[in-house]
């Protein structure tokens, strides 16, 4: 589904290159759930947003289905990423001024027209357990509910890659819990999920940990 190859990332910072990810090889399955795991800093948060295009490595490749990115006028590759992916944060990244439904409806409120959207907004609300709150502001709901409504929201266009990061950071156990079985259903269904985190729990739930050092893979352990 996607493959990195030899992906390096670097910044200009004054006259320095700091060197944030180096020689990164990584082939991610159609189905499968990767963790990413790695002390703080060592670039986990950076390949989840080389993922979802947020930025371009400066150098290897990025295969995307087969096509080099590289290759791809940048209209079809920012297209690609819209369609292909979506995203859950640590913070939720809720809009406070805007209700649970409105919030799940964002993605798609540039491309439809709102009676269009609402139905299967509606419905993954309903599949994450929250139909009770639809009116409910962000600042209303547990950091359970928000992140559940914000996986909602990752949900409405459909994608085939799921890029979380610490999606259970800011949660307590039995919260958790919750979105790690909602997301193992997912899994089940056949999305395919990349996490980053700490968490040995969450890590438990994937087919495979990668782990990363300084940049670098430094190891790849499968479980059964
Ligand atoms: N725009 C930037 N300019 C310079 N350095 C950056 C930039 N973004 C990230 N970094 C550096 O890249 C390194 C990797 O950061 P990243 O956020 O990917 O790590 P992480 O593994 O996700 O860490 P954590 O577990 O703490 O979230 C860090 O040293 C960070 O300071």
């Amino acid at each position: 589904m996607i493959q990195l190859e030899g992906v390096t990332l670097s910044y200009g910072v004054e006259k320095e290159t700091i060197l944030i990810l180096e020689g990164v090889d990584l082939n991610i399955t159609s189905g499968e759930w990767i963790t990413l795991m790695g002390p703080s800093g060592s670039g986990k948060t950076t390949l989840l947003n080389v993922l979802s295009g947020l930025i371009s490595p400066s150098a290897g490749t990025l295969m995307l289905e087969g096509a080099d990115m590289k290759d791809m006028k940048q209209a079809d590759r920012q297209n690609y990423f819209r369609t292909n992916s979506s995203s859950v944060y640590q913070q939720f990244r809720l809009l406070p001024q805007f209700s649970v439904l409105e919030n799940v409806m964002l993605p798609l409120v540039p491309y439809k027209k709102k009676s269009e959207i609402e139905s299967s907004a509606k419905k993954l609300i309903e599949r994450v357990g929250l139909s009770h709150r639809l009116m409910h502001f962000p600042h209303q709901l547990s950091g359970g509910e928000q992140q559940r409504t914000s996986i909602a929201r990752a949900l409405l266009t459909s994608p085939k890659i799921l890029l979380c990061d610490e999606p259970t950071g800011n949660l307590d156990t039995k919260n958790r819990d919750n979105i790690l079985t909602l997301l193992s259903k997912l899994h089940q269904e056949g999305l395919t999920i990349v996490v980053a985190t700490h968490d040995k729990a969450v890590a438990q739930r994937s087919d495979r940990i990668v782990h990363l050092k300084d940049g670098m893979i430094s190891e790849g352990i499968l479980q059964s």
